[in-house]
């Protein structure tokens, strides 16, 4: 598993030899995860709980560095997808991939702190902070640590090609416009909510169809999150640290 010991960006992944046949059961093998940067490196990656630019305002524990990592057939699920929308005029970009049970366990310790509230004007404003796990919006137990789900948008690489299929303002270079900006704790994230603009609900429902496509499934309550259907590892959820 590349996150253990010495992983570097970019090292192959090692693959676990299987127990041999009537071996003694022994500890699970650690799981194959990649760098997503050396599957798809037109995907930008803004990894917000490394740093301080999310919910928590300060970088979240297990982030020790600004790197996607995805099971391999996430990441390369993820890679069909860029490969099919870089002709139209658009890139994907990640803000968080794999997430280790250390940073759920930090989540779920911020939740539990009443004092603190600094962050809610900007990333829960109607919803109380000790009801952010129970309505959905962040798990206890989060597939991201599962290895195969991420939390991603849509950026404009060409304007006037993005027009032909996302409707709203798309300057180049810009994040397409979904209604909220990612993790926004609120009713207005959940991917049909209806009391949005025809051009943001035509927006994330064309992020879903496409990532439908390629295998992923969305979370209702969260317009940025997405699960491959068929993940490698659906019953693990791991606690390596993100180098
Ligand atoms: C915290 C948010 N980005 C997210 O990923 N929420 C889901 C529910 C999760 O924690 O798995
Ligand atoms: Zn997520």
């Amino acid at each position: 598993m590349v996150l253990a010991g010495c992983a570097q960006r970019g090292a192959p992944p090692q693959a676990a030899p299987g127990p041999a046949p009537g071996a003694v059961p022994s500890a699970p093998s650690a799981p194959d995860l990649v760098p997503l940067a050396s599957v798809a490196p037109s995907i930008q990656q803004d990894m917000r709980y490394h740093g301080a630019r999310n919910f928590l305002g300060r970088p979240v524990a297990g982030y020790a560095a600004p790197n996607c990592w995805l099971s391999r057939p996430a990441a390369q699920a993820l890679r069909a997808a860029q490969d099919e929308i870089a002709p139209q005029g658009l890139r994907l970009k990640v803000f968080d991939c794999y997430r280790p049970q250390a940073a759920v366990d930090d989540f779920v310790r911020w939740a539990r702190d009443p004092a603190d509230q600094k962050t809610k004007r900007a990333y829960y404003p109607r919803v109380p902070k000790d009801e952010l796990f129970q309505r959905g919006y962040i798990a206890e137990r989060s597939g991201h640590s599962r290895g195969s789900t991420v939390d991603l948008t849509l950026v404009v690489a060409d304007g006037r090609r993005a027009s032909h299929v996302l409707q709203g303002p798309l300057a180049d270079g810009d994040e397409v416009d979904m209604g909220t900006p990612f993790d926004l704790f609120d009713e207005r994230s959940h991917t049909d909510y209806t009391n949005l603009s025809p051009d943001v609900r035509h927006n994330r429902h064309w992020l879903r169809a496409l990532m439908e496509r390629h295998g992923w499934r969305n979370l209702p309550e969260d317009w940025w999150h997405y699960t491959l259907q068929g993940e490698p590892y659906p019953d693990r959820y791991f606690d390596l640290p993100v180098r």
